[in-house]
Formats: structure tokens, sequence, C-alpha cells
């Protein structure tokens, strides 16, 4: 429950998350892998930690897993504004996160609520999802080709992608805007495809390390980076305004696409 990180996430009994050998659960620190969530602030932030306080806050559970009549498993976690997030950053909050386990997909659903009479928030939130691939020079990211992404590689320079799916061959930071509700990563766990379709999150973060920066991250064995491809919906290139006593809401569905059946129409039509 620290940081309401999901740690794994196994489809077939395959595990579809990366996370470090050297990740660290004391709760003290971020968990290096899963799904961090991200807020009220991503990236440096000079009111408190990196990627800001909700990774490294504890939680409420507020609805243990729980199978409901379709089948689907259930959990809802919540956050409140308390002594530790106001002493950073002094606004009242309230978060709910219910997470959606199906057969092949994992559901997330964010609402944040301001509860001021008088005061306006202003906030970034991102799912920081890392993927385990076995190769990230093999995976494929559609739904880029376009879009205009800030390079944290290259001191924040915009530019425009040109590329109709987007590959990770180097050291790679990027911030893509106004990106489409939909990606297929192609060569996840088992060279199968993985799909993400996002609500509300207008950006796309593609982050690897690569072998220098790598070994410059305490909690990430230099060895790893080809095992991981982190792509992240989020709100963050320009931030969330939440008026007083309004709620933001947002999505994201990750779904492992299982070819079997194109396959089996494809040897029944030889
Ligand atoms: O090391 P962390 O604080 O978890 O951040 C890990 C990474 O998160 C995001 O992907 C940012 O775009 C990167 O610049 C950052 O290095």
């Amino acid at each position: 429950m620290c940081g309401a990180t999901v740690v794994s996430w196994r489809v077939n009994n395959q595990e579809q998350l990366f996370v470090s050998k050297l990740a660290s659960f004391d709760g003290k620190k971020a968990i290096r892998g899963g799904i961090p969530f991200v807020f009220p602030q991503f990236g440096p932030w000079s009111f408190g930690a990196q990627h800001g306080f909700a990774r490294i806050t504890r939680w409420n559970l507020e609805r243990p897993p729980e199978r409901l009549h379709n089948g689907d498993v259930e959990a809802i976690f919540s956050l409140m504004d308390n002594e530790f997030t106001r002493s950073m950053w002094n606004y009242q909050f309230r978060i709910t996160y219910r997470l959606i386990l199906r057969e092949k997909e994992l559901h997330f659903h964010i609402g944040v609520y301001n509860p001021s009479k008088e005061l306006t928030m202003t906030f970034n939130l991102l799912l920081h999802t890392y993927l385990k691939v076995p190769d990230v020079r093999r995976c494929q990211i559609t739904g880029l080709h376009g879009c205009t992404f800030m390079d944290k590689t290259r001191n924040d320079a915009m530019y425009q992608e040109g590329r109709e799916v987007v590959t990770v061959n180097e050291w790679t930071d990027r911030i893509y805007q106004h990106t489409p509700q939909e990606h297929i990563i192609t060569n996840v766990v088992s060279g199968r495809k993985m799909r993400i379709h996002k609500y509300n999150f207008p950006d796309t973060v593609i982050w690897n390390p690569w072998i220098d920066k790598a070994r410059e991250i305490g909690d990430f064995g230099d060895d790893e980076f080809p095992n991981m491809l982190c792509v992240e919906a989020g709100h963050v290139s320009s931030p969330v305004i939440l008026l007083p006593g309004t709620a933001f809401e947002a999505s994201q569905i990750l779904q492992i696409i299982i070819e079997g059946n194109v396959s089996r129409k494809t040897k029944r039509n030889r």
C-alpha cells in the first residue's frame, strides 16, 4: 500500500511488469518498477521529492480485492491530504484509485476531488508504468507519429515525431504531447502485444535510462535496461487545473493482445 504502487500483474501466469532486482520496498523511497503513482508533480520538485509524494505515501485500502458478479476483481485505494502532504503542498484533496483485474486486462480509474471552498489547485498526474520486455530494442510503440515531444535528453528541446512507430535504441526520455487514446507496444513478454488505452491523459512519456544512466540509478541493475520500457500515461506537459468543489477523472487500461484466434484462422485457411 506504500505509494499504491502495483508491483505485479500476471496474465497466463506470466509477469507483465518490470521491477528491478535492486528495488527497495522499505516504504522510504519509491519502488523502482511496477506502476508508481506520480502526483502532484512530475519531475523535480522544489517543495518535495521528484515525482511528488503519492508514490511514497501510505494509502488507505478502501475496499480490499473482491470478486464481482461478472468475474472481475476490484480493489479501491484512497489518499487524502494529511500533515505530511500539506507540509509540501498545502491543499486539501481526496484521490480515489480503483483497480479492476480481468483475465487479460488491468484497469485503473482515478478520481481527484478538490474539497476546498475557495482554492483552485493545479497538479500533474501520471501512471509510471514499467513494462517488462525481453529486449527493449525489439519493441515498437504506435500512436506517436506526428506528435510534438519534449526531449529531456536534449535540454528539453521540442521536436515532432516523424516515425510511424517509435523504437528505443539509446537513452530515451521524452514527453509526447496530445497523444491519441491508444498505443500498442509490440514484443512485450512472450512476444505479445500490449494495448494501452487512456482517457483524460493527454501525454505519453517514453523512458529508458540505457547504459550510462542506468549505472547512475542506485536501485536499478546495470544490466536491466534491456528488459524494461516505461510508457507512461499522464497529464504533465500542462497541469490539471481543478476548481473548488470539482473532480478530475482519468483512466488507463492495459490489455494483453493474444493473437491465437488469428493464427488458428490462418491455419484453417491454408
Ligand atoms: O528515478 P525516478 O524519480 O523514479 O524517475 C525516473 C524517470 O521518470 C520519468 O520517466 C522521467 O521522464 C525521467 O526523467 C525519470 O528519470
